[in-house]
């Protein structure tokens, strides 16, 4: 395979991938500049180059992790060199299958994945999206490796961008806040982030380990009149669950603007 524009989200699912036991021979990425592709393959054990054609003239599987405004020139680029049954999977928010279609050659398909940083971790929450009919068993497959992967429609996809290619950030801006409270309060900072990750961690497994709607698991933690219920006033008073939900309808707004 191979993942074009190895940045922020293309190492966390190449590190994903790697540590899944994936051989490294299997990858082929390209980065820029030259001296970050040489950094990267150093670090992997994986060919690394600039040569976007070349990395992806052997690929089954063509990855792109460029931000959103350099896909079409990417794949002006490489559709010349594809091979003739290669699946071009783009990782870009907002960019529509029909934007990726129209600058790939006749027969090669094309599909959609938001997936996010806990690839890293091999514990992604990935979306597919393809043209209709499209047998995505390989491409589950690959993402399988590095979380748990849905397929939605692809009119579905900016809001599931908003939930999951940006959810990690709503989780990451509360630890940050978490974290600054708790050393404002007196707690040493390596204490206070063990503290909040396993906390936030932890909260995720138990969500994960239920059946329970996430407001009901949140009554069992609230002893009326207790510390976690003067917390929820403060929560509730400042209207944070709408102010997530505003931010998730903001995230899949943006989505949408980037197709344009
Ligand atoms: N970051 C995240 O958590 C998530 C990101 N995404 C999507 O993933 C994509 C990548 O995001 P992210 O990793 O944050 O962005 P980055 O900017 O970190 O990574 C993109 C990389 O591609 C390189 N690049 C740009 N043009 C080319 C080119 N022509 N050939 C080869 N490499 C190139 C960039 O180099 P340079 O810096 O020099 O431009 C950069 O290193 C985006 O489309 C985003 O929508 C989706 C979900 C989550
Ligand atoms: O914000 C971004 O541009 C990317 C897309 C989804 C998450 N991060």
């Amino acid at each position: 395979m191979a993942i074009i524009g190895v940045g922020h989200l293309g190492e966390a699912v190449l590190i994903g991938l790697l540590e899944s036991g994936m051989p490294p021979a299997q990858i082929w990425a390209t980065a820029q500049p030259a001296e970050r592709a040489a950094i990267l393959a150093d670090a992997y054990g994986i060919e690394v180059g600039t040569d976007n054609a070349g990395a992806v003239s052997e690929a089954d599987v063509v990855l792109i992790a460029t931000r959103p405004g350099a896909v079409e020139r990417v794949l002006d680029e490489i559709a010349p060199a594809l091979e003739p049954d290669a699946v071009v999977v783009s990782l870009a928010a907002g960019v529509p299958l029909a934007k990726l279609a129209a600058r790939l050659p006749e027969g090669t398909i094309a599909v959609r994945a938001m997936t996010n940083v806990a690839a890293r971790a091999r514990e992604a929450a990935t979306a597919l999206t393809a043209p209709e009919g499209t047998d995505l068993t390989e491409i589950e497959d690959l993402f399988d490796r590095v979380g748990v992967t849905v397929t939605v429609e692809e009119s579905l996809m900016d809001l599931v961008t908003a939930v999951g290619g940006s959810g990690p950030a709503f989780l990451l801006y509360l630890a940050d806040a978490m974290t600054s409270a708790a050393v404002d309060g007196g707690m040493d900072r390596a204490a206070a982030r063990v503290m909040v990750e396993q906390t936030l961690l932890g909260a995720c497994l138990h969500l994960q380990s239920s059946d329970e709607p996430p407001a009901e698991l949140l009554d069992q933690v609230t002893t009326p009149g207790g510390p976690t219920a003067a917390a929820l006033d403060v929560l509730n008073d400042a209207a944070v669950g709408d102010a997530v939900r505003r931010a998730v309808a903001a995230a899949a707004r943006r989505g949408r603007g980037l197709a344009r």
